[in-house]
């Protein structure tokens, strides 16, 4: 199956659970929904049986209401139950929706992808799964309050009914303003959690070039900004459910005024008056907050768009790689290869290597070394001419066979052992023997395997991360090496050791590199200047 069929496929699955639990919340809300008419008639009834004297009869009519409040809080625990259940898949699903939208397109920024699962998730949480959830039920409880009051007296019912849509008109006035309230603090908050994030990264040159003061200073007002938008996203809301309240209180004293009238002339008991009251307050206020909620999930717009924008970012296919069978044994070919970005920055390169051979690329700063390694590994888009791999060589995924030596290594917290192996399984002699030819002979023991390696990895030096790379790849048998300036910045013993590792790789070689003295430069077997194709 492919990656994109188990996406598909666990879509879809996610859809079958969230609507599962979405018609248990309908079935358990509507039994909870009950208490909006238990209490009215329980009291109403008990105001008439003992206006009556009727003591006995009350007694019974209280036991009775207690087994309605049980099965109503039963039901209430098991429907909180599945709204807490459901918050639980769709945080999952959203989460692990962003981490896999990266894998796919790493171009996205990751301050973006880290906001959204830190701040917008927790924010879909809030504002629309909660009120989804509770919509359901307020409607729920109205419908089925209403019904009750409608029977109790149609005329007074549907009063009720007609003015408890009073406040209805504010989601409607509130709307848009609401919205871009929402759509402010968001980008805000971006751009606060961006500069943070740098802020973080950078902080030892923000240290070494004392501008910690300035920076603590942007970061401030970053995030009084971000505060204050924050606050009126939520004072706009506050000003919305103000006049919903004013609305409201003007409906049910409207309504309770017509009550007064019918007992008064005689076409309602009091104690009809009382649960008509009580219960008519269960179909305002489910009225008012689903009003609430519906804005709420309105003004939620631009956060659904946001979440649409991170999850739905596919796959690109970047180049048509085709492998190809050489007469020879080339492995690798590039016929007139352009590769840049918007425009081309490397034109018309042509070269080709054969099993086993090793070729020095060389190149300036900045010409676009890095940018022909990330193309020979499909990741970016080849711009011009074409590049062809061996049957041998080219796999799916591209780097089953290829790999990578760059400038930096990426060291995990964690051990020694998880930071070669990666998480795969390799024998423990394989893993020697290749710490053992890389020359990290020191750490070719079992103790050493499990050493931790911590944060940053700060016990090992540059060159011995070099090396821990290449013993990353070595265990893995890639048959192409492609090195990204990792002879760069390192010392003339350490230079000389990575050197004779690349040159000794057991595999075809592309070493693209900035600065080779002479002496290493003439050992390649091929070596190819850059500068003619930059024009
Ligand atoms: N994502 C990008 N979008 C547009 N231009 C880019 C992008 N990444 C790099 N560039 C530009 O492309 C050019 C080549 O960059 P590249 O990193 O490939 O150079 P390089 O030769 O590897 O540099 P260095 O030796 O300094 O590492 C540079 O001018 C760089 O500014």
């Amino acid at each position: 199956m492919t990656n994109k069929q188990e996406i598909q496929r666990e879509n879809k699955s996610i859809k079958k659970m969230v609507a599962f639990r979405l018609i248990l919340i309908a079935i358990f809300g509507g039994i909870t929904a009950l208490d909006g008419i238990i209490s009215p008639i329980l009291i109403g009834k008990l105001m008439d049986n003992i206006s009556k004297k009727e003591f006995s009869t009350s007694f019974i009519l209280l036991v009775v209401f207690l087994l309605c409040f049980v099965l109503v809080n039963t039901s209430f625990w098991i429907w909180r139950l599945l709204s807490l259940n459901i918050r639980k898949i769709i945080n999952k699903w959203l989460r692990s929706q962003a981490v896999a939208s990266y894998n796919n397109h790493p171009q996205l920024q990751s301050s973006k992808i880290l906001n959204f699962i830190n701040v917008t998730i927790k924010q879909f949480e809030n504002q629309i799964i909660d009120s989804v959830i509770m919509l359901i039920y307020c409607i729920e409880q109205a419908v089925i309050t209403l019904f009750f009051v409608i029977k109790i007296n149609p005329i007074l019912g549907l009063t009720y009914l007609i003015l408890g849509f009073i406040p209805a008109v504010v989601p409607f006035v509130f709307k848009k303003w609401l919205s871009k309230s929402t759509d402010r603090w968001n980008k805000s908050y971006q751009r606060y959690s961006l500069h943070t994030t740098e802020y973080f990264n950078g902080f030892y040159t923000i240290k070494r070039f004392e501008s910690l003061l300035i920076f603590k200073d942007k970061l401030n007002n970053l995030l009084n900004d971000s505060e204050n938008k924050y606050y009126q996203m939520d004072a706009d809301k506050e000003h919305s459910r103000f006049v919903s309240n004013l609305l409201y209180s003007l409906s049910t004293i409207l309504s309770l005024g017509l009550g007064v009238y019918f007992v008064s002339i005689g076409q309602l008991t009091a104690g009809a008056l009382m649960s008509l009251y009580l219960a008519a307050d269960r179909v305002t206020s489910p009225i008012i907050s689903s009003i609430q909620f519906t804005n709420q999930l309105l003004s939620s717009r631009p956060l659904i768009d946001s979440c649409q924008k991170i999850i739905s970012t596919k796959e690109k296919p970047i180049n048509n790689i085709e492998p190809q069978k050489f007469r020879d044994d080339t492995v690798l070919k590039i016929d007139d290869g352009s590769f840049g970005y918007d425009k081309a920055i490397i034109h018309n390169l042509s070269f080709s290597a054969s099993s086993g051979e090793k070729i020095l690329i060389s190149g300036r700063s900045g010409i676009g070394k890095t940018t022909i390694v990330k193309t020979m590994l499909n990741e970016l888009k080849l711009l011009g001419g074409t590049i062809k791999y061996s049957k041998e060589l080219y796999a799916k995924p591209i780097y089953d066979n290829i790999g990578v030596l760059a400038q930096e290594t990426t060291i995990f917290t964690g051990t020694l052992l998880f930071n070669l192996c990666l998480g795969q399984n390799y024998p423990t002699t394989s893993i020697l023997q290749v710490l053992h030819e890389v020359g990290l002979t020191k750490f070719a023991n079992e103790n050493a395997l499990n050493m931790s390696l911590g944060e940053g990895a700060n016990a090992l030096s540059g060159g011995e991360k070099r090396k821990l790379e290449l013993a990353r790849l070595l265990l893995r048998n890639k048959k192409l090496l492609l090195v990204d300036e990792a002879l760069s910045g390192l010392d003339k013993e350490s230079y000389g050791q990575v050197f004779n590792l690349i040159l000794n790789f057991p595999g075809t070689v592309i070493d693209i590199e900035h600065n080779v003295q002479p002496a290493f430069a003439k050992k390649y077997d091929k070596v190819i200047e850059l500068d003619q194709y930059a024009l």
